[in-house]
């Protein structure tokens, strides 16, 4: 089945953790040619902090959290997407021009794309109007090689956005770039600084044509279409929130990849912080693959710091005006890590915050780092 005319465009944002995508999303929604664009903002843990960080109007903004949009809430994102047809179609809410799906950085978009093309239903409502993919230009490189996930959102793109070239080399830039050609030689490349990037020009892509790619993306769509006819539900990553435990069928992820967060309800004090972070940083950088959190300061417990750690790059903190939502004024941390345990990073913590740890000896979590600070005894 084919979209009609009036079928409303959808476009897809992605990129590896912590590339820019709600960065970018934030400039991009100042733009008012993006009014009437429903923003669908997933993200992997049980904790969400993507809803407070994207500045627009809540009205627009649909969360899918608690799961990744490639695997666990993928099938949320099809009723979304059909229910806001529905409301559309029944008056309830205005036409929409646009809807853009934000997906998690570990997202495989092949799936994504797959949900919204290969949907008899969808199909007649929505057309896919491109992908594009923010790539950090500090970790590019090595994300591309770690991570094959970060590979298919560069080969699956319309347009690829360079973030972050302020703070890479004219080296690392041109490695990268010839990365990005190989994976995809006919996207557009255009720098994350320049206007048109904040314009919602960038995303009229055009209706998605696989076959504009390299040969890979026609074979993973193909895969993903085949797998919905098995009906699998096929993502490994594995989501440690508290309570919540997922198992799936196959592992794309590698099960090293851990997803959890920290919840504290007492102020904290900025050296203890400023530690924690170093340590955990200069310790385990590699191992940290994403950090967001909003974080209640003893110093000015009113207005909550924000703090974005990628890899080994920890972004200058903010100070929020107010709490977002004056009600809960708690520390939330969502912390993505590959290959470091979750319990080694809560005694860190616990361990700095004065939070006694029952089963495990804050100590040994210290003296466990070689980084340990020196002198410092619980
Ligand atoms: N200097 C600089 N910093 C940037 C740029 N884009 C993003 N950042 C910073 O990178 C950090 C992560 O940016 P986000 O927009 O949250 O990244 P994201 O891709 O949405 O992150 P996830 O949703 O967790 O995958 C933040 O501290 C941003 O301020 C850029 O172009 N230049």
């Amino acid at each position: 089945m084919t979209a009609s005319s009036n079928a409303v465009p959808v476009s897809i944002l992605t990129g590896f953790l912590g590339a820019g995508k709600t960065t970018l999303l934030n400039r991009l929604l100042k733009d008012p040619d993006l009014s009437d664009t429903a923003v669908i903002i997933n993200e992997f843990g049980d904790v969400s902090l993507d809803h407070l960080l994207v500045e627009a109007s809540s009205d627009g903004i649909i969360e899918l959290a608690d799961g990744c949009v490639c695997c666990t809430v993928r099938g949320e994102l099809v009723d979304t997407l059909a229910d806001l047809m529905d409301r559309m179609q029944t008056g309830r809410i205005r036409p929409l021009k646009r809807v853009v799906i934000e997906t998690t950085g570990l997202a495989d978009p092949a799936p994504v794309l797959q949900s919204v093309i290969g949907n008899p239903i969808l199909a007649q409502s929505y057309q896919l109007d491109g992908v594009v993919t923010v790539v950090d230009a500090v970790n590019g490189v090595s994300t591309l090689d770690n991570h094959e996930e970060a590979a298919k959102q560069v080969a699956m793109a319309d347009r690829l956005v360079l973030s972050k070239a302020t703070l890479a080399s004219a080296e690392a830039i041109e490695a990268l770039k010839a990365r990005l050609l190989a994976l995809n030689p006919r996207a557009q490349l255009i720098d994350g600084d320049t206007p048109f990037a904040g314009k919602a020009e960038l995303f009229n892509c055009g209706l998605y044509d696989p076959t504009t790619k390299i040969a890979d993306v026609g074979r993973w769509l193909q895969d993903e279409a085949r797998h919905d006819h098995a009906g699998h539900d096929h993502c490994g990553h594995d989501h440690d929130g508290h309570d919540h435990h997922h198992h799936h069928d196959e592992n794309r992820h590698g099960s090293d990849i851990r997803s959890f967060s920290i919840v504290h309800d007492r102020p904290i004090d900025p050296m203890a912080l400023d530690m924690f972070i170093d340590l955990l940083r200069s310790a385990h950088g590699e191992k940290l693959l994403r950090m967001k959190a909003v974080v209640a300061m003893s110093d000015r417990p009113e207005r909550p710091l924000i703090l974005h750690g990628v890899q080994s790059v920890f972004h200058p903190p903010q100070r929020l005006a107010a709490w977002p939502d004056p009600n809960d004024r708690r520390t939330r941390m969502v912390i993505i890590t590959k290959g470091l345990e979750e319990a080694f990073v809560r005694d860190l913590f616990n361990a700095f915050t004065g939070r006694p740890s029952i089963d495990r000896a804050d100590r040994q979590a210290l003296e466990d780092n070689p980084l340990a600070v020196p002198g410092l005894k619980m």
